[in-house]
């Protein structure tokens, strides 16, 4: 890779009030506006380490255990994780916060996958980042088993390649 980078150098924070066309029949955030939010931090994110076009290649799952309601202000942070050749995996943070009652709840977290393109959609390389946090060194090592489980589910890589992913499940060839 050319360049390297800091993970905190991509770090994108993103503030929201839900609003009521934001919401669904019972006053609570759709989950497909969150979607939105969240891929947009999240590509921001990824545009500030590599100063390129990406695209959104995946999303990791997403559970909504608590509503977001009508009112709240909601809070996005981003930053890259790690980076492959082209990919870039994104951590992205949730929180809604309902001011006048002081209360603030930490509701999502997902991790998201861009891909650096040239000006013909074509994979381009992307700087190598560097983790100093605590935090950010365990996200980073965290990274190449999540990869490689959504590039198996994706059916991009075969299950005996994943080798870092069987080895947490002791999967290894005797
Ligand atoms: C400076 C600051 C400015 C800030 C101010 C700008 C603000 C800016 C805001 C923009 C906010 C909106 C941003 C939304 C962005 C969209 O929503 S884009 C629209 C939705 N996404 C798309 O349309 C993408 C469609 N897919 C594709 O174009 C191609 O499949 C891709 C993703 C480019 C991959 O192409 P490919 O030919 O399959 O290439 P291939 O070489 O096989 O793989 C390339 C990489 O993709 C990875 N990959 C492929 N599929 C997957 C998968 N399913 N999962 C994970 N990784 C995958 C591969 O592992 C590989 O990674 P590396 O080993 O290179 O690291």
């Amino acid at each position: 890779m050319s360049k390297q980078k800091f993970a905190k150098e991509s770090v994108t924070i993103m503030t929201e009030m839900v609003l009521p066309n934001d919401t669904n029949t019972l006053n609570n955030l759709m989950g497909g506006r969150l979607m939105h939010w969240m891929d947009i931090v999240a590509a921001i994110a990824a545009q500030k380490h590599c100063n390129r076009i990406v695209v959104t290649a995946s999303a990791d799952s997403i559970s909504f255990k608590q509503p977001i309601n009508l009112g709240n202000v909601v809070t996005l942070r981003s930053q890259v994780t790690r980076s492959f050749n082209s990919s870039m995996e994104v951590f992205i943070e949730v929180t809604a916060e309902d001011i006048p009652a002081k209360k603030k709840i930490m509701t999502h977290r997902a991790f998201f996958t861009f891909v650096a393109v040239d000006q013909n959609g074509r994979p381009i390389e992307v700087p190598e980042l560097v983790p100093e946090s605590p935090e950010e060194k365990e996200l980073f090592e965290g990274a190449l088993r999540r990869r490689q489980l959504r590039l198996v589910l994706a059916k991009r890589m075969k299950p005996e390649d994943a080798i870092e992913l069987k080895s947490i499940f002791n999967l290894d060839d005797k």
